[in-house]
């Protein structure tokens, strides 16, 4: 798809990070659940500071005003409405990569409430999708799917844009017909794809973080 195939840490290279922090945080409580603190960070600080040492460059998809990140210091990028979930957010992402990364083919997307992703993520999921000789890579750990936490091409955003105006909003109804490649993880001891979606599990991250 993006012609010869780079090895290892050159994925970097040809990659852009995006964390995905468009929801409501219901479930939290409402507001932006990536400002939620865990330890003395932010969820967005733990997920940035793993992911940013893995790609090109970093972005993060969130919708409102952006004011409310102001210590961030990469672009901050809003859904083009009607926001429907996730996708709307990895849309953003591909159209964002395509305006100002032309030189990077690959977004990784990373929900901003998932703190311990692990350090070989972009790498596995590169290789996952050469592997299998599929477009998209999905992480799975304990042989559960996590389609937020996947590898999309830019060359795809045409069609997500498609599937979105024809009100096909999930993430695996869209992208399992082209080829979704799964790069597993161990969910054991600790799964790397945790997200803390209640307070409880933010107590549980916590201790966690405690060791
Ligand atoms: N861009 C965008 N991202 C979304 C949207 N809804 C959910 N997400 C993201 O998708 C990922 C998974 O979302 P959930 O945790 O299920 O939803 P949430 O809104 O964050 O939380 P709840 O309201 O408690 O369900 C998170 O990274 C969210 O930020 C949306 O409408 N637009």
């Amino acid at each position: 798809m993006d012609g010869a195939a780079p090895e290892g840490p050159e994925w970097r290279n040809r990659t852009l990070g995006a964390i995905l922090a468009g929801g409501q945080g219901l479930r939290m409580g409402g507001g932006d659940k990536p400002l939620r603190l865990l330890g003395r960070r932010t969820l967005l600080d733990h997920v940035a500071a793993a992911l940013r040492p893995q790609v090109a460059a970093l972005l993060l998809n969130a919708n409102g005003p952006p004011a409310r990140f102001a210590g961030w210091r990469d672009a901050v990028v809003p859904d083009s409405p009607p926001s429907q979930g996730p996708l709307s957010g990895i849309l953003a992402a591909l159209d964002w990569a395509a305006a100002h990364c032309p030189d990077l083919p690959w977004v990784v997307t990373v929900p901003g409430d998932t703190p311990f992703i692990p350090a070989d993520l972009v790498e596995g999921l590169h290789a996952a999708r050469m592997a299998a000789g599929m477009p998209i890579a999905c992480a799975r750990s304990g042989g559960q799917p996590h389609p937020p936490v996947a590898l999309w091409p830019v060359a795809l955003r045409e069609s997500l844009r498609a599937a979105l105006a024809r009100g096909e909003g999930g993430i695996r109804r869209w992208a399992e017909p082209l080829g979704l490649a799964m790069a597993e993880w161990p969910d054991q001891p600790q799964d790397p794809f945790f997200n803390c979606n209640t307070p409880e599990d933010l107590h549980a991250a916590e201790a966690r973080l405690r060791g």
